[in-house]
């Protein structure tokens, strides 16, 4: 039977960003706290009545000092490394559990420390460090500067969008930087471009307007989920982007079409702090008959 049959879920959001919280660590789902991507996908189906962007899956911690091991899942039922607002969800919903203000967890791309604060309704989690590499990131073939790309979408004398930059946050993100984020078809682009062979794990892809040097708005289009109203590691991408081009500073803020995150690129330790809100929105327990027929 499905580690989820039966088994309650949080319904949350980080600035718009749909996010359900399970929480696997309980002694009775021991040892099968799995997830399948063909179970994944039947709770965002119409039949499962939950739709996500990302699902955050708790499972029992693989190292001492960490809270939990969590597994992302996005709606196409492929796995992610990281999900800045997913964590901010998973951090609100344990710390209002047990009055911690803060925890280190481990996801697939290494650990990520999260605490509460500057403010009580605000969540900060270290994203750790950017990789720029091209094989990190990764791209199918060389490029020594990864501050732009030649990649392009449209004619070839005359691109709707090109030169992208390209970071991983632990995920692959390419930053195509444009005037008005608004102004471009991102559910024509998008998928285009998420799955274009440069990319062979595909990757987000964000539109962003640098406004000035302490502000930055995008849009992104999520690998594995689609338009959303946010994502964090786009945002983080983002930043560190602007910055490595010597277009922001390493402190800003981002406006996603859902709210509002501060990111702040670490000098002393390189790492990527992002901070924002986590909202909560209801409580429920997945159908088994949801499950009965997937592996
Ligand atoms: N919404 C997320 C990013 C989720 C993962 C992404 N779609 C991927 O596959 O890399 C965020 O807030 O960071």
């Amino acid at each position: 039977m499905s580690a989820l049959a039966n088994h309650a879920f949080a319904k949350m959001n980080g600035i718009g960003n749909e996010i359900v919280v399970v929480d696997l660590r309980d002694s009775a789902v021991q040892g099968r706290a799995q997830v399948s991507a063909a179970e994944a996908r039947a709770v965002a189906s119409p039949a499962g009545g939950v739709p996500y962007d990302q699902l955050m899956v708790l499972q029992p911690p693989r190292l001492d000092g960490t809270e939990a091991f969590i597994s992302i899942y996005n709606n196409d039922g492929s796995e992610a490394g990281a999900c800045g607002n997913g964590m901010r969800c998973v951090v609100r919903r344990i710390f209002e559990k047990t009055g911690q203000t803060s925890a280190t967890f481990q996801t697939r791309a290494g650990l990520l420390n999260c605490w509460q604060g500057p403010a009580p309704d605000l969540y900060t989690v270290d994203m750790g460090a950017p990789k720029f590499g091209w094989q990190d990131i990764p791209l199918a073939e060389e490029f020594r500067d990864t501050r732009y790309i030649e990649l392009q979408v449209g004619p070839i004398d005359n691109p709707v969008l090109h030169s992208p930059s390209v970071v991983s946050m632990g995920n692959p993100h390419a930053i195509f930087w444009v005037d008005d984020v608004n102004a471009y078809d991102l559910e024509r682009f998008g998928p285009l471009l998420e799955h274009h062979p440069i990319f062979p794990e595909r990757a987000n892809i964000t539109l962003a307007h640098i406004v000035d040097r302490d502000h930055i708005t995008i849009r992104t289009w999520e690998r594995g989920a689609g338009l959303t109203k946010a994502c964090g590691s786009a945002a983080c991408a983002t930043a560190v982007a602007a910055a490595r081009l010597k277009r922001a500073n390493r402190s800003v803020e981002i406006t996603l079409p859902g709210g509002k995150l501060g990111i702040e690129w670490r000098e002393r330790d390189d790492h990527v702090l992002m901070t924002g809100t986590a909202d909560f929105e209801y409580e429920g327990r997945f159908d088994p008959a949801l499950f009965a027929s997937v592996a």
